[in-house]
């Protein structure tokens, strides 16, 4: 059903599941994960908050302004450190800085397992998690910018 969270990636069939039909739907591609990385971390399943979840962060989405991308600037990485709380949330994805702050509901993986990332890159943590999922298309109202590192 919301097979545009996940990009194109093959998870690690060990690491679907049997409650996640949405994964499984998703998973029939195959890309091979190159054989030198690190297996995926075993993900358990979280009890959000009633109203919360992936869809509705993409109704809630749908509300939100889209970043005028062409105007954004590159955001200096200790401007993002100081954004590390979550009321105020920042985190580096493949170099793009993203305010997750009304995200942090939503993320089926739950707040608590962020808490660690906020004002930092959650790059391989993702990717460690669920490098299938499509980070782009999941925060794109989030964007704020590229991050610069010096
Ligand atoms: C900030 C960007 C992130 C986005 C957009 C995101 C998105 C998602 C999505 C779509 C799922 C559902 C995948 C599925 O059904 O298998 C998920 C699950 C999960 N995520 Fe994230 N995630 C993010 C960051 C992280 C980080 C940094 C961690 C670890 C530190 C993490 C840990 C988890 C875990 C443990 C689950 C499993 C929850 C479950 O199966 O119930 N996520 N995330």
């Amino acid at each position: 059903m919301f097979s545009f969270f996940f990009s194109g990636k093959t998870a690690n069939p060990n690491d679907i599941s049997e409650s996640s039909p949405s994964i499984t739907s998703t998973t029939t591609t195959t890309t091979k994960t190159s054989s030198n990385s690190a297996p995926p971390r075993k993900r358990e399943k979280v009890t959000l908050k009633p109203g919360f979840g992936l869809r509705q962060w993409s109704m809630l989405q749908m509300k939100m302004p889209s970043p005028n991308v062409a105007s954004l600037g590159s955001i200096p990485i200790g401007e993002v450190a100081k954004h590390d709380t979550v009321e105020d949330a920042w985190i580096i994805l493949r170099e793009r800085v993203y305010d997750i702050s009304k995200f942090l509901d939503h993320h089926p993986g739950g707040v608590e397992i962020l808490k660690q990332v906020l004002g930092k890159d959650c790059t391989e943590l993702f990717d460690e998690y669920h490098s299938f999922v499509n980070s782009d298309f999941l925060l794109e109202k989030c964007f704020l910018g590229y991050v610069k590192r010096n």
